[in-house]
């Protein structure tokens, strides 16, 4: 019977995947991770037990399919991993989709889902050039190419998808709601969806616990600041408003994304913004405007480099890269001020998370020092240590503050994925049972998905 799940996270930036026991609750066997694919070299990272491993490939890792077959390549030939060596020891693959339109939970994949997913049919498409179908396939296409290459590749192993934006689906209706037209917003299923919710659901029960509060009574600020940033603001334990909106080109700036701007802005940068981008494939359809929001701006446009860590220093190479960050601090800060007010004031904890909210000691401080009215206030000492390898919630708070409490929260939306989702409760129910009745796997996954 197959021994383990493997649960996959396709960022804007990086893949990376967590191998777990097929137990309840799954126990984490080995983590693997390919980042920095848009800013080469990318860095092969991987950890088995204590065994822990860090270096830049030869190989061309460009794209997320090329980092995720190196990374399967990787583990199935690791001798001391003997719970993963070939496909038949995977029982499901859990992977992480951006965009899942009106999907409040997961699904398993078949041709039928999978066309859905490819062509997001909850969400009338829109039109570019009049004739070509178009679609959010931009923002799921790591992951859909990664999912095309499991059913390639790996035939017999089935695969769940999560949805990011299932999260956000507890957002009032006043929230959700652009002020355009009704009608055709709700034909073409226009309205903000919100994305980082499998993280935003490991954050809010990662720092529940923290704090010993039941996670329904929580209030929280989670900033999510990636490659793809997003801020979310959490009333008892449900997501009430986040920054991304129909698609993740909304609110923060990002490594190569704008967030933010007049609309129109977009027509006086072109006159081919309606246009299909020269960067679109057979596969993926995409307009001059998207490609420029979504892959020719943010920080890469600013400053050159999508690598964060090159502009969170106290001594920026140059101005853009000041400004740059400058203007990420200040986006940010017009969300916490917002949040602040839609939750009360009655605000648990601010928490920082993503890969430069939980490796930037300067944005934490910075930030931090910007929020003293609202009574936040950090350790130097805590925040410039940041969080230890294996700690998922780490307080940087001032002893004695007066405001909201400020922690950092490792996510990992791995962990998440092995662990939510009503079908792989029943998944690990039945097989309970057809391990007790003697079912092979294979037919187990028949069951489940019948
Ligand atoms: N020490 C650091 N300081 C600031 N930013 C960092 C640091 N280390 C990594 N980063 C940034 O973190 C980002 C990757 O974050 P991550 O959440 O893993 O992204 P994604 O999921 O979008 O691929 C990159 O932009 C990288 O430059
Ligand atoms: C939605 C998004 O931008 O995701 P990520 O930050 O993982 O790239
Ligand atoms: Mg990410």
């Amino acid at each position: 019977m197959a021994k383990s799940i493997l649960a996959v996270n396709a960022g804007s930036s990086s893949v990376k995947v967590t191998f777990y026991t097929f137990t309840n609750p799954p126990r984490a066997i080995a983590d693997a991770q390919v980042s920095g694919i848009t800013a080469p070299p990318a860095t092969f990272k991987y950890q088995r037990g204590e065994f822990k491993q860090k270096e830049q490939p030869q190989e061309n890792l460009g794209t997320p399919q090329d980092a995720f077959k190196y990374i399967l390549q990787r583990c199935f030939s690791d001798p001391e991993l003997s719970e993963v060596a070939s496909d038949s020891d995977l029982a499901y693959i859990c992977h992480r989709v951006v965009h899942g339109g009106d999907y409040c939970k997961e699904i398993e994949i078949n041709d039928d889902t999978l066309h859905r997913l490819e062509a997001l049919e909850d969400l009338a498409p829109l039109y570019v050039e009049e004739t070509t179908q178009h679609n959010f396939e931009i923002h799921n296409f790591s992951a859909l190419e990664i999912i095309r290459l499991c059913k390639k590749e790996l035939p017999s192993v089935a695969s769940i998808t999560f949805f990011d934006s299932a999260f956000h689906q507890t957002m009032p209706l006043h929230v959700k709601t652009y002020p355009i037209n009704q009608q055709i917003a709700k034909a073409n299923g226009l309205r903000k969806y919100g994305f980082h919710g499998i993280s935003y659901s490991f954050i809010l029960r990662s720092v529940a616990q923290f704090l010993g509060k039941p996670a329904e009574k929580t209030n929280l600020i989670v900033m999510h600041i990636g490659s793809g940033a997003s801020i979310c603001a959490i009333k008892d334990g449900k997501s009430i408003d986040t920054s991304m909106g129909l698609t993740p080109l909304a609110g923060l700036p990002g490594a190569t994304r704008s967030g933010d701007i007049d609309p129109s802005l977009v027509f006086h940068y072109t006159n081919e913004a309606g246009k299909l981008s020269p960067a679109s494939t057979k596969d993926m359809h995409l307009s001059t405007a998207e490609e420029i929001l979504n892959k020719e701006s943010g920080w890469k446009a600013l400053t050159g480099t999508t690598d964060f860590s090159q502009i969170a220093v106290e001594n920026p190479p140059s101005e853009a890269h000041k400004l740059a960050f400058d203007i990420l601090v200040d986006r940010i800060l017009g969300y916490i001020g917002n949040y602040y007010v839609k939750l009360g004031g009655e605000v648990d904890a601010l928490v920082f998370a993503g890969g430069i909210g939980e490796k930037s000691a300067l944005l934490r401080r910075i930030l931090a020092e910007k929020c003293h009215s609202l009574g936040v206030a950090i350790d130097s000492d805590a925040n410039g240590k940041g969080v230890e390898e294996d700690q998922i919630v780490k307080d940087i708070s001032k002893g004695g503050g007066k405001g909201p409490r400020t922690l950092i929260c490792q996510t990992n939306e791995q962990v998440s994925q092995s662990q939510d989702g009503e079908k792989l409760k029943r998944l690990f129910a039945n097989r309970t049972s057809a391990v007790r009745n003697g079912i092979p796997h294979r037919q187990l996954a028949v069951v489940i998905s019948g």
